[in-house]
């Protein structure tokens, strides 16, 4: 591994509270993820009584949820005082199995004691709006907003997970899209331009309240997007131009996976494919 210690900010970071990680291979990336988020959580808990985690969809996400399942220290957290969020969904029928919530489920939430009225899985749309998107996003900003306190529209967020797409989407804001100037906290997306075309999405305001972001990104195939987002963030001194072929070649500042900030703290998780060689 290379960079500062996982999940903790860079000592004398370009650009104050962004670091990244860069692990030898997937496997060691998604290890480190695991025992961080579970590290995470229960110090959250420790802090404030509960915790919140924002969870992502995508293939590395799922294998980082499968290895939390089989962690030894998994009860370190008390998962019955845990808070789930979803940071988008693809606008499916309950149950089908390219639902960021069926994902979730299945390689790890179902495993978990945790308190079913603190899952917020977004809506399907076969759910009480049915296929209205623009409805559904509403009703989960309303339960979002009834989760949150006086001053605010959103509960904290101790831990983001965000996967990082190969034209460097993040959630289900797509570069280029009108979603990424969505200023209310849940979007509706139509027109995304990977499948399914519907979909529902933290926006990027949204995203920005969570205490600690996390990007996770594994393989060459997102090297492009994440040389390009970390050089907006400051986090490294690659040129905007080597872009991989086929992955996003516009400029960086429309690059979602660019522009996501924590409050506290935003950390890139990658393994060495994802990161191309520096200058
Ligand atoms: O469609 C989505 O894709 C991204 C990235 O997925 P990956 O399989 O390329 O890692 C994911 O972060 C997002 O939640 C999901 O809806």
């Amino acid at each position: 591994m290379s960079g500062p210690e996982p999940g903790r900010p860079a000592p004398g970071g370009a650009t104050a509270g962004v670091s990244r990680s860069v692990f030898r291979d997937r496997d060691e990336l998604v290890r480190v993820v695991a025992a961080r988020l579970v590290e995470a959580l229960a110090g959250a808990q420790a802090a404030h009584g509960s915790a919140s985690v924002v969870l992502t969809g995508g293939r590395v996400a799922a294998d980082v949820y499968r290895t939390v399942r089989e962690r030894t220290d998994r009860d370190s957290v008390d998962w019955s005082r845990v808070d789930v969020w979803w940071g988008d969904e693809r606008f499916l029928p309950a149950g089908h199995p390219d639902r960021n919530e069926t994902q979730a489920r299945a390689a790890l939430l179902d495993a978990l004691p945790l308190d079913p009225a603190r899952v917020h899985p977004m809506p399907a749309d076969d759910g009480p709006d049915g296929a209205d998107p623009q409805a559904a996003a509403q009703r989960y900003a309303q339960a979002l907003a009834g989760a949150a306190g006086p001053d605010g529209d959103l509960p904290r967020f101790d831990v983001l997970l965000l996967g990082v797409g190969e034209d460097g989407h993040v959630a289900s804001v797509f570069p280029g899209h009108p979603v990424t100037g969505a200023t209310e906290p849940v979007a509706a997306v139509r027109d995304s331009p990977k499948p399914p075309p519907v979909r529902i999405t933290l926006t990027l305001p949204a995203i920005g309240t969570a205490g600690e972001v996390w990007l996770v990104a594994a393989g060459a195939d997102k090297a492009g997007a994440v040389r390009l987002a970390l050089t907006e963030a400051g986090a490294d001194a690659v040129s905007a131009d080597a872009a991989a072929p086929g992955a996003w070649t516009g400029t960086a500042g429309a690059l979602p996976a660019a522009v996501v900030r924590g409050v506290d703290h935003t950390h890139w998780f990658l393994d060495r494919e994802a990161v191309p060689p520096g200058p």
